[in-house]
C-alpha cells in the first residue's frame, strides 16, 4: 500500500523533502559575534547548540503531516497518542502525571522550561508519558526553586522532548479531526513513509496501561501538603483509614487525603477486592490512570466488588471504572479534556468551579441505571464531570480535585469523602 504524505501547514515542515541543512558552522552573524574572540573561545562557541540549533527531529502524525522541530531530552523513535494541554504552567507535575503514559503531550503555552524542575513537584517516581512537545524551550531557569534544567532532566529520564514546532497548527488540527497517533524521531536513517506507517499500526484504544503504571506492592503514604501551602488546612488528625487503589495515581491526591486526616494504605492496581475488605478501611479510593477504561475488566470487578460495601470515591480514570461498575458505558472524546482551565458546573453546590482535567475518555450518561446521579458537568461541552450513588455510598469526579497542576476550587469535595466516611462509621 502506498502512503499519502499531506501537505502540512507550516512551512518549516515542508523542508523533509530537500536534503536536511548540516549543522558545519554557525550562521553569519554569529561569526561576526566571534570574530574578535580567542581560538579557545571560537572552539567553544561552535559547540553551543542553543539557539542556533537546526532541526533535527520528525514528528510524523498518522494523518500523513510531517513536522520538523528541533530535539531536546532524549533522542530516538518513539510512537504514540498527542493531546494538547493548556495549562499555563505546572509542566512538571503534567509530566510526571502516570495517566499520560503513552501520549505526547504538547503544550498549547508557548513558552515551556523558564522554571526549571525541582524536588517537589514531582507527582509520581517516573515520567511515563511518551514525549513532550513545545513551541519554545526557555533558554534560560530561573526560580528559587529550580534543581536541574527540564533537558537534563528529560534526558536523565529518557523521555524525548521537540521544539519549534508549530503547536498552534497541530493543535487546531488535534480539535478539528481528533485525537492522532504520532511517532517523533530523531534517527535520520528512518523515512517519513516508515513513520507514517509506524504511526498508523498503533493504536492506545483497547490496551491496558494501568499494570504498567501502578505500585507492585502496598504501601504507606503519610505526607501532607506543605502546611506553608495548604490553603485548606484545619489540622485533622489520622481519623479514617483510606485503601487508595495505584492505577497511576497522583502524589498530590495522596497528599490531600493525609492533610484531611487519612492514614493511607496504596495498593496495587490487581490488589483483589477480599484482601482490602480484610483490611477494613473506612473508604476506599479509586485513583487516576492511563489509558482506555474499558480495556481493564479486572479494575471494573474490583470495583464492583466493593460497591455497597465500604464508601468509595473515583477520580478520574477511577471514576470511568466506577461508572462501568455501575452499569454504564465509556467511550473516547474526540480530542479529550487536558488543561487547567476547564469550567465545571457543581451540581450539589450550584457553583461554577473552574478544574484542573486530563481525561480522553468520559462516562456516557445516558448508558447509566437509575439511581445514578450526575452530579457535576463540564460546561465547554456538557459531559459528565461527576457522579453519585447515594445508596451505595459512591461519589466520583471526571477531573482532578487535587489540581497539580491546576485551580484549587474543587479541593472541598475531599472534605465531602470524610463526611461519608463519617456517616458511614457513624452509622455502623
Ligand atoms: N487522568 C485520568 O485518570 C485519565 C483517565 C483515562 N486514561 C482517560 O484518558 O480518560
Amino acid at each position: 500500500m502506498e502512503l499519502a504524505l499531506k501537505n502540512p501547514i507550516a512551512p518549516t515542515t515542508r523542508s523533509f523533502l530537500k536534503p536536511k541543512p548540516k549543522v558545519k558552522s554557525l550562521r553569519v552573524f554569529n561569526l561576526k559575534c566571534i570574530s574578535s574572540l580567542s581560538s579557545a573561545d571560537v572552539a567553544a562557541a561552535a559547540v553551543v547548540e542553543r539557539p542556533w540549533k537546526t532541526s533535527d527531529a520528525r514528528l510524523v502524525l498518522e494523518d500523513g503531516s510531517v513536522w520538523r522541530a528541533k530535539s531536546f531530552g532524549a533522542r530516538g523513535t518513539q510512537v504514540g497518542e498527542v493531546v494538547f494541554n493548556t495549562s499555563l504552567t505546572g509542566y512538571q507535575e503534567i509530566l510526571t502525571d502516570p495517566s499520560y503514559a503513552g501520549q505526547f503531550v504538547l503544550m498549547t503555552n508557548p513558552h515551556i522550561g523558564n522554571t526549571g524542575v525541582n524536588f517537589d513537584d514531582e507527582e509520581s517516581r517516573q515520567c511515563f508519558l511518551a514525549g513532550l512537545v513545545i513551541r519554545s524551550l526557555s533558554i534560560s531557569t530561573s526560580n528559587w526553586r529550580c534543581t536541574k534544567e527540564l533537558g537534563d532532566y528529560l534526558l536523565e529520564r529518557n523521555i524525548m522532548g521537540i521544539y519549534d514546532v508549530d503547536t498552534r497548527a497541530i493543535t487546531r488540527r488535534l480539535r478539528q479531526d481528533g485525537s492522532l497517533v504520532g511517532v517523533l524521531t530523531t534517527e535520520e536513517s528512518k523515512t517519513d513513509e516508515e513513520l507514517l506507517k509506524m504511526s498508523r499500526s498503533w493504536d492506545i484504544v483497547g490496551i491496558d496501561l494501568i499494570s504498567g503504571v501502578s505500585c507492585t506492592a502496598p504501601y504507606e503514604w503519610a505526607d501532607k501538603t506543605d502546611p506553608e501551602w495548604d490553603f485548606n488546612c484545619e489540622g485533622r488528625g489520622k481519623i479514617y483509614h483510606v485503601i487508595a487503589y495505584d492505577f497511576g495515581i497522583k502524589n498530590n491526591i495522596l497528599r490531600r487525603l493525609a492533610s484531611y486526616g487519612c492514614k493511607i494504605t496504596v495498593v496495587p492496581s490487581n490488589w483483589p477486592a477480599s484482601e482490602t475488605l480484610k483490611m477494613k478501611p473506612d473508604g476506599v479510593l479509586f485513583s487516576n490512570g492511563p489509558g482506555d477504561p474499558s480495556a481493564v475488566p479486572y479494575a471494573v470487578e474490583t470495583v464492583k466488588e466493593l460497591l455497597g460495601k465500604v464508601p468509595v470515591f473515583g477520580i478520574c480514570m477511577g471514576h470511568q471504572l466506577l461508572g462501568q461498575a455501575l452499569g454504564g458505558r465509556t467511550f473516547k472524546m474526540k480530542f479529550g479534556h487536558h488543561g487547567g482551565n476547564h469550567p465545571v458546573r457543581n451540581l450539589l453546590a450550584n457553583r461554577v468551579e473552574i478544574s484542573a482535567q486530563n481525561h480522553n475518555y468520559a462516562v456516557d450518561p445516558a448508558s447509566l441505571p437509575e439511581g445514578v446521579e450526575v452530579t457535576h458537568v463540564n460546561l465547554n461541552d456538557g459531559s459528565c464531570a461527576g457522579l453519585a450513588f447515594p445508596a451505595l455510598n459512591v461519589m466520583s469526579l471526571q477531573y482532578h480535585p487535587e489540581a497539580s497542576p491546576g485551580p484549587h476550587d474543587s479541593d472541598s469535595v475531599f472534605g465531602e469523602f470524610m463526611e461519608l466516611m463519617k456517616k458511614v462509621k457513624q452509622k455502623a
